[in-house]
């Protein structure tokens, strides 16, 4: 059964660059990876209309905050056989976008930090979805004032990822960089550990990817050891 881990953060901080890098390093190491990464627009009806949504369809549907979480949530409802398989067949199964983005943006959203949105959404997703809770979660952290330039670098490279209705929101970004650092203090759901991807440069990403890799590898794989949460230094 591998170890579930979640990765984290505002739109534009590094997280598929990241998932992709951790990846090869578990695999350099001779653990098998699965990921997935959610949403799942072009697997599940409700990540769809979720997307859509985010570009200004289906009515009000975008203004509602817990209408946009229920189709996100459902979207992982859906994928919950997918998940176990993967996770049967892997020692690691890396996961882009979990439950906290939910948490994250809808609270973030509401103007709350961690308090009855987030409340809902471990009630919504956890106990009465029954979705697996990650083993850990690591935050992909750069102020957002960069992962916003790198959201418009990547639109600029790939038209089809112009900005949506939440990355083109400077303030909504900064309440959910707070938020998520309430969520790692509180240690939301599991451990989390955090991650610093300002620097650029395949050097620094591979640094990341293997202290990531000791971090969550150590401790998901020692059973019994203590497992702790720390601010990755790379
Ligand atoms: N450490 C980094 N330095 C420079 N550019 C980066 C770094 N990490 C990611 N990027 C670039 O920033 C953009 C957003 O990264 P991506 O992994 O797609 O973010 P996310 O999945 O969090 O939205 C991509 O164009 C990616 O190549
Ligand atoms: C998966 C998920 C995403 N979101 C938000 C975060 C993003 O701003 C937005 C779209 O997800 P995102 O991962 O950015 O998709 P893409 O980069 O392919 O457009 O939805 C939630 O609010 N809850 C969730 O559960």
């Amino acid at each position: 059964m591998g170890v579930l881990v979640a990765v984290e953060g505002l739109d534009g901080a590094g997280k598929a660059t990241i998932v992709a890098a951790l990846s090869r390093g578990a695999r350099a190491r001779g653990a098998r990876v699965g990921t997935l990464a959610f949403p799942r627009y072009d697997d599940d009806v409700h990540a769809a209309l979720a997307g859509e949504a985010l570009r200004g369809a289906h009515g009000d549907t975008g203004a509602s905050v817990h209408a946009m979480a229920l189709l996100f949530a459902l979207d992982r409802r859906a994928a919950r056989e997918e998940l176990e398989t993967l996770r049967r067949d892997s020692d690691l199964l890396l996961v882009d976008r979990y439950v906290a983005s939910n948490a994250a943006y809808g609270s973030a959203r509401r103007h709350e930090t961690i308090g009855p949105f987030a409340d809902w959404v471990r009630a919504t997703e956890i106990e009465r979805f029954g979705l697996p809770l990650p083993d850990a979660q690591v935050l992909v952290r750069v102020p957002p004032d960069l992962a916003a330039q790198r959201v418009r670098d990547r639109a600029a490279q790939q038209p089809d990822r112009a900005a949506d209705g939440f990355e083109a929101d400077a303030a909504l970004q900064g309440r959910c960089a707070a938020v998520y650092d309430a969520l790692v203090a509180e240690q939301w759901l599991s451990p989390w550990w955090v991650s610093d991807n300002r620097q650029s440069g395949d050097d620094a990403l591979t640094r990341t990817a293997d202290a990531i890799l000791d971090a969550v590898l150590t401790d998901a794989f020692a059973p019994g050891s203590s497992v702790r949460s720390d601010t990755i230094e790379t």
